[in-house]
């Protein structure tokens, strides 16, 4: 895209989405940066609309795959942030976590996994104790299905036996993990990441178990306000400001790994510290494009990724004009890029942005991985 033209943004969000996404605070960031961000009109089909740079959307269906499928063909230059199939895969709670238990990181003292857990599909074996005899109680039981509505977002603490008999399966029972009571959000947007902590559900000590009786529902903890809480002077007593946060470059591995391995450009994942082992950490949930208006300065965050998606300079590029003109470098002496790419490893594709006469930018991956945005 050369620079004097504008970068257009086309956006496909429910009412709710687009109600919290799309604030004027961000619309001005934007424009001011050269990018339009322009309503997906859902009453029409989306070939028949654009010129889009980039598609944003949280959108789900098959009509809409289709929708963007048709784009994608027909206007090969755009990016859909992000491909239908890699969101899938956070609509079932044992692929999304999957991909936790894939990753390959090298970390120090620090470590991290999924809590133990079984998919569950029938009453059957939901009663048969045997069959998931290594998960102790407490457990959570939460909906196999992720996909957004709000009964996948219907959770049930389970202290015993009895509490079994309210679930509704297809569900995954995982071990509660007391965890102090406080849970770290990861927000990603692509190469940016971004810690916070919220308050969570709090320990339940083994005293406290035998006194409990069956199971306790509740549902999107972490986003309820103090208004909404019944029970605020329990949430009071754990102070978020005292809890630590996790070693921020541990947390950026994990989340730059989980983006290679997602393919997903926009989520977020909830990470809690193990209280029996004060460094373990265990990711819990991976959410499609969750609630970025929450993230301080997150016009910013979200304006400099669109930037790069359309291939705008971002403030941060700009002052690292030596990069590029290394790259300038590399393309007057005439050397053939695929060659370089092979000396770093068989694997490496570049992939080149040209804009003018300057290569603005280049995109190193593993072969697999191009497409995704570097
Ligand atoms: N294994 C666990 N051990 C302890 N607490 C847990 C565990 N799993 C979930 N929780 C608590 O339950 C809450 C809801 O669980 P989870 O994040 O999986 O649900 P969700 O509906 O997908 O949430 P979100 O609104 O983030 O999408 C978590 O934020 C955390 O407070
Ligand atoms: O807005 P949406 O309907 O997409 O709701 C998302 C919500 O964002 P919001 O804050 O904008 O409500 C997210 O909250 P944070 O993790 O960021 O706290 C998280 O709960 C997602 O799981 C929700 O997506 P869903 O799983 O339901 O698709
Ligand atoms: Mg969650
Ligand atoms: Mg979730």
């Amino acid at each position: 895209m050369a620079d004097d033209m504008r970068g257009v943004v086309g956006y496909a969000l429910l009412p709710k989405k687009q109600q919290s996404f799309i604030q004027d605070s961000l619309l001005s960031l934007c424009k001011s940066r050269g990018i339009d961000l322009v309503r997906i009109d859902q009453d029409r089909r989306l070939i028949d609309q654009g010129p889009f740079d980039c598609v944003l959307h949280k959108m789900y269906g098959d009509d809409w795959r289709k929708q963007l499928e048709e784009f994608q063909i027909q206007n090969p230059n755009s990016t859909i942030i992000d491909s239908p199939v890699s969101i899938q895969r956070l609509h079932n709670r044992i692929s999304m976590l999957q991909a936790v238990s894939e990753l390959k990181i090298e970390s120090g003292a620090d470590t991290f996994g999924i809590p133990k857990q079984i998919v569950i599909y029938d009453k059957e074996t939901l009663f048969d104790r045997q069959s998931w005899e290594f998960l102790k109680y407490p457990v959570i039981a939460k909906p196999l299905i992720a996909d957004g509505s709000a009964k996948s977002h219907k959770m049930a603490l389970v202290f015993n036996h009895e509490g079994l008999n309210k679930l509704k399966p297809p569900i995954v029972l995982q071990e509660f993990v007391n965890h102090g009571g406080v849970i770290f959000k990861v927000y990603v947007v692509g190469e940016f990441v971004k810690c916070v902590k919220r308050k969570s559900l709090p320990d339940v000590s083994e005293e406290k178990l035998k006194s409990l009786e069956g199971s306790l529902p509740f549902s999107q903890i972490s986003n309820l306000t103090s208004d909404e809480r019944n029970d605020d002077k329990y949430y009071k007593l754990m102070d978020l400001e005292e809890t630590e946060l996790p070693p921020q470059s541990f947390i950026t591995d994990i989340a730059r790994g989980l983006r290679r391995g997602l393919k997903l450009n926009l989520f977020n994942f909830d990470v809690i510290r193990d209280a029996r082992i004060g460094n373990r950490y265990l990711v819990i949930d991976i959410n499609y494009f969750p609630g970025y208006a929450k993230m301080p300065g997150y016009e910013t965050v979200l304006t400099d990724f669109f930037c790069d998606v359309v291939g705008k300079k971002s403030l941060g590029e700009e002052k690292e004009k030596g990069g590029v003109e290394k790259l300038q470098v590399v393309r007057n002496c005439d050397v053939d890029l695929t060659k370089i790419a092979s000396v770093m490893s068989m694997a490496l594709v570049a992939v080149i942005h040209v804009e003018g006469s300057l290569i603005t930018k280049i995109c190193i991956d593993i072969e697999e991985n191009v497409g995704l945005l570097c």
